[in-house]
């Protein structure tokens, strides 16, 4: 039986670990299992219950106090990753639960271990040994779809990972109930961006890249590369959407029993059933 896994990915600050806590309450109340793995070294502070954490393998202020490898925060962040991939058979223990299980992987926030370091990927092909089916819930913060250019720039970083990854993938848009009425009210056309015309009313339409930044919005929308479902906490269907996209995306629930074959019967029915028989 297949085993199914998020990687949960995205910027930093973009909501990654607020977002592994909320789908692991609301999955709670549909009495589904889900885990979380934290695979943050530099993590500080989540409110899920984990399954796993990095930390405990290795931590990045053991990368940064190291007197021969000097290393700053960014570089810190990248060795532990590193040392995880040297590591993946103490993974493969932690990741030792029932079948048909779901895991969230609560990654870390900086950017390139997504679009050109390769551990991620590295990542990626262990799951899948494993028997995982494996998806990215990308995440982006809903401020990158107010202006034009900056929605180009999510875009790309968003299929920039696509393209690394090689995974089903969601792109997903959080903090949505920071925007303001008036950019909610307008929601629509930030999940259906018209990038011309957005990059129409940008001040600096005569900005230096302004025609590089039009010629590759048209390219996005020509291909449709690039698409973001709205996740609102504070709108449960939104969730429920949400979970449905990746949930169809890596197949879950597939192979599952239905449910009623292990409901105990009652033996009222059976007499109905037999008699009918
Ligand atoms: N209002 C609002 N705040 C959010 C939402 N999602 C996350 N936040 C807040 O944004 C901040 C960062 O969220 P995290 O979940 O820690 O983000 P992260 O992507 O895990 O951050 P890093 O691990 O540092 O990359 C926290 O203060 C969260 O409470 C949201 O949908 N709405
Ligand atoms: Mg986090």
């Amino acid at each position: 039986m297949p085993k199914y896994a998020q990687l949960v990915i995205g910027p930093a600050g973009s909501g990654k670990s607020t977002y592994c806590s909320k789908i692991v309450k609301h999955c709670e109340v549909l009495k589904r299992v889900v885990h979380v793995v934290n695979l943050d070294p530099a993590a500080e502070y989540f409110d899920y219950p984990v399954l796993s954490d990095i930390r405990e393998l290795i931590n990045i202020e053991d990368a940064m106090e190291d007197s021969s490898l000097h290393f700053g925060p960014n570089g810190g962040l990248v060795f532990c990753m590193e040392f995880l991939a040297s590591n993946f058979e103490w993974l493969e223990d932690q990741l030792d639960v029932a079948e048909d299980d779901y895991i969230l992987f609560d990654c870390p926030g900086q950017i390139e271990l997504y679009t050109h370091i390769p551990v991620m990927k590295q990542l990626v092909k262990k799951l899948e040994s494993w028997d995982f089916r494996v998806c990215a819930a990308f995440l982006l913060d809903a401020q990158f779809l107010v202006d034009g250019s900056k929605f180009v720039s999510g875009s790309l970083t968003a299929l920039s990972t696509m393209v690394n990854l090689e995974i089903p993938h969601v792109n997903v848009l959080t903090k949505l109930d920071l925007l303001s009425k008036a950019a909610r009210k307008n929601i629509d056309r930030y999940l259906e961006p018209e990038l011309d015309a957005m990059l129409m009313e940008e001040t600096d339409s005569q900005g230096k890249f302004h025609a590089l930044n039009k010629a590759i919005a048209h390219l996005l929308d020509d291909f449709s590369l690039v698409h973001f479902v709205p996740l609102d906490y504070t709108d449960e269907e939104s969730i429920t959407d949400l979970l449905m996209r990746i949930d169809m995306a890596i197949q879950y629930g597939e192979d599952l029993e239905p449910k009623e074959m292990n409901d105990p019967v009652d033996p009222e029915d059976r007499q109905d059933t037999e008699s009918y028989e």
